[in-house]
């Protein structure tokens, strides 16, 4: 049996995910209360959230910290806890949610909160991409633009994602990137570039199947340029976990990389959702074993 949690906080995003979260609060603690467990609340607003959160957590005692948002919120809450022994929660609320995917976390509210009492605790590999904290995914690229260009807009939601990468994928130009991994070098165009911890994107494409979170490795997997008419094709390669496949796929699998990017002093990044320009090359490194995660008990087959 593993250790009851009964101070609880749980960290809520006003803006994720378009979803209304006026009753959360009171439902959160309705539910902890019945079942003899405190909940306390911290809101993000967008500005230092980390900053305050660590301080918050060095000031006060939980058994676990559960994240109610996107996957912004979870990073945050991840990169507050990581490296302790205090385990993270997920209450996916966000358009994406794909940590808690790949986690096999429940994707309603209540069947989420049930991780309050009924849990196992998995410690997972995360990542530093460039100095910057990742739990999930991120990349370079094509994606990595259609996320800023989702950032920078007012609507949230899948639909908003699918129709700015309509929108951006005729005009877009791959760049050429020079990779060092401990293992090999890899020079060449990409279409896009992930950097990869976990296997799935919210969207439920799989860009790294049968990989694992806590083996202390990370893959980069690439996507080469590709015509038109390889579009189909590949995309129901990415949806059916067949990555590898493709002709216009690669993986390298590694513990740290350098990533330099042709005739480019700044490259845009995603970071578990979030878009940041970095200097290149930029650095990637696996940090073994740093983050403790409540996911659910498996069922026997
Ligand atoms: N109160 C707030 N007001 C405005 N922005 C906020 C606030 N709280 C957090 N944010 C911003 O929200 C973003 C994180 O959102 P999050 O990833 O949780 O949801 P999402 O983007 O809707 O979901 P997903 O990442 O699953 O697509 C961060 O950029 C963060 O700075």
């Amino acid at each position: 049996m593993p250790a009851q949690l009964r101070d609880l906080l749980f960290v809520l995003n006003p803006i994720s995910g378009d979803v209304d979260k006026t009753a959360l609060e009171s439902t959160i603690t309705a539910y902890c209360t019945e079942r003899g467990r405190t909940a306390a609340f911290f809101h993000t607003t967008g500005q230092n959230d980390l900053a305050h959160l660590t301080s918050h957590l060095a000031e006060h005692r939980y058994d676990a910290v559960f994240a109610a948002g996107g996957d912004g919120t979870v990073s945050l809450v991840a990169e507050a806890v990581s490296g302790s022994a205090l385990p993270l929660g997920i209450i996916p609320l966000g358009s994406g949610n794909g940590l808690s995917k790949d986690l096999g976390i429940p994707q309603d509210v209540p069947a989420a909160l049930r991780l309050t009492w009924e849990y196992t605790v998995r410690t997972l590999d995360t990542l530093r991409v460039g100095g910057l904290f990742a739990a999930h995914l991120a990349d370079i690229g094509f994606n990595a633009l259609i996320v800023q260009k989702f950032d920078e807009g007012d609507v949230r939601g899948p639909g908003a994602y699918v129709r700015i990468a309509t929108q951006e994928y005729a005009a877009y130009q791959p760049a050429s990137y020079h990779i060092q991994t401990d293992r090999e070098t890899w020079e060449g165009e990409a279409f896009m570039l992930t950097i990869a911890n976990a296997n799935t994107f919210g969207s439920n494409v799989v860009i790294n199947p049968n990989s694992r979170l806590d083996d202390g490795e990370f893959e980069l997997c690439l996507i080469a340029p590709f015509p038109n008419t390889a579009a189909p094709g590949l995309l129901y390669r990415l949806y059916t976990s067949d990555f590898d496949e493709s002709d216009y796929t690669r993986r390298l699998r590694c513990r740290h990389a350098r990533i330099a990017v042709s005739g480019a002093g700044q490259v845009l990044v995603q970071v578990d959702g979030e878009p940041h320009q970095l200097p290149t090359p930029v650095d990637v490194e696996i940090q073994p074993r740093s983050l403790r995660v409540l996911v659910p008990v498996p069922t026997e087959a």
